[in-house]
C-alpha cells in the first residue's frame, strides 16, 4: 500500500471531524476520495501532508510511519490543496523555473512538464490570465517537478468546465499509466470520480462508508431506469402488477432498477399499450445521496 492509515482521528473543537479512517491506497491506484461538502475530505488530507496532528491512528506512506521519516515521505509526495501557489504576474514556464531553482531541479523538467500537462503553447503568457483548468494544470505540474511517486489532489476539479475535467482526468491517467505515479484525489462528485478512479473510499461525517475497487463499488451503485408519466402513480401500479420492483414515485418521475435495454423498450411497450402517456425513459447513473442511502441500507 502506498498510503495506509489506521484509527486516524481528528477534532476541531469539540467537533470530531476524522472518525477512526482506516485508508487503503494501492500502489498505481488513482483513488478517489468521495465525501460531500464538510465531509472531512481536506482534513484527511492535511493529516497525511502532516499539515496537521492527529488526535490519533497511525499514517504510514510508502510503508514508512509518518511520525519517524516525516521528510523523506513528504520529499515523495507532490501535492495541492485549495488554491496552487501561483505567482500571477509570472509566466507559466517562469513560476516552473522559479519552483525548479528552489528544488534544485534541473531546468530541463521544465519544458518536460508543460508539454505533460499541455501547456507548452502557453508556456511564456502570464500565469495570472490563465483560465482556472490552466492553472490548475499549471499546479499539477509544479508539484510533478520533484518527480514524486505519490500525487494527493483535493478537488482539483472543482469549478472547473466540463472541458477542464476532461484534460485534468486524462493527465491524471496518463500519469498512473505511461509514469507510474499513484494519484489520491478527492471529490464531492461520484460521476466525476467514476470516470477515473480504480478505488474509491467514500466517507461522510468524518468516517468510511465504503471503501473498495471501482468494480466494488459498481456492483452496489447499480443504476435506475427514469420513466417521466403523466401519471406516475398509475404507471407505477401497472409496473408492478407486472412485476417491475418500482423503488421510486413522485409527481414526475418513477423509478426502477436498471436491469438492460431490452428491459427498457419493454417497459415502455407496456406503459404504451396500456395507454399511459411517457415523456421519457432514461437510464440514470445514482448520485453519491443516493449511494449513500443504498450503502447504508445495507451495512
Ligand atoms: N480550521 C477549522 N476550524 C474548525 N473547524 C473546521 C476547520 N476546518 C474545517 N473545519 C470543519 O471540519 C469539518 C470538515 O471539513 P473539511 O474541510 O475537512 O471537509 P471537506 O470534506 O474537505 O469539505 P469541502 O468539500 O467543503 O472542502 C467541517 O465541518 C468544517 O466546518
Amino acid at each position: 500500500m502506498v498510503i495506509s492509515t489506521e484509527g486516524l482521528s481528528f477534532t476541531f473543537g469539540k467537533q470530531q471531524v476524522v472518525k477512526s479512517l482506516a485508508l487503503q491506497v494501492p500502489e498505481g491506484s488513482i483513488y478517489g476520495f468521495l465525501g460531500p461538502n464538510g465531509a472531512g475530505k481536506t482534513t484527511t488530507i492535511k493529516l497525511l501532508l502532516n499539515l496537521l496532528k492527529p488526535d490519533a491512528g497511525d499514517i504510514h506512506i510508502f510503508g514508512q510511519d509518518i511520525k519517524t521519516r516525516r521528510i523523506q515521505i513528504l520529499k515523495q509526495i507532490g501535492s495541492l490543496i485549495e488554491q496552487p501557489a501561483i505567482y500571477q504576474h509570472l509566466t507559466g514556464k517562469e513560476n516552473l523555473l522559479n519552483r525548479a531553482l528552489l528544488l534544485q531541479v534541473p531546468d530541463t523538467r521544465v519544458d518536460d512538464m508543460l508539454a505533460l500537462v499541455q501547456l507548452s503553447n502557453a508556456a511564456n503568457k502570464k500565469a495570472g490570465q490563465y483560465s482556472l483548468g490552466m492553472k490548475q494544470r499549471l499546479g499539477i505540474a509544479l508539484a510533478l517537478l520533484p518527480d514524486p511517486k505519490l500525487l494527493i489532489l483535493d478537488e482539483p476539479t472543482n469549478g472547473l468546465d466540463p472541458n477542464g475535467i476532461i484534460e485534468i482526468r486524462e493527465l491524471l491517467k496518463k500519469l498512473v499509466a505511461e509514469h507510474g505515479k499513484t494519484v489520491f484525489i478527492s471529490s464531492h462528485l461520484l460521476g466525476e470520480i467514476e470516470r477515473m478512479a480504480t478505488h474509491v473510499g467514500i466517507i461522510n461525517g468524518g468516517a468510511m462508508l465504503f471503501q473498495g475497487s471501482i468494480a466494488d463499488l459498481q456492483a452496489i451503485s447499480k443504476p435506475l431506469v427514469r420513466i417521466e408519466a403523466a401519471n406516475t402513480v398509475d404507471a407505477a401500479n401497472l409496473l408492478t402488477r407486472n412485476n417491475y420492483d418500482v423503488t421510486e414515485v413522485n409527481d414526475e418521475n418513477l423509478f426502477v432498477p436498471y436491469i438492460s435495454k431490452q428491459q427498457m423498450g419493454d417497459i415502455n411497450a407496456l406503459l404504451n399499450k396500456n395507454n399511459q402517456v411517457v415523456y421519457s425513459i432514461v437510464k440514470q447513473q445514482k448520485d453519491l445521496e443516493k449511494l449513500f442511502l443504498d450503502i447504508t441500507q445495507k451495512a
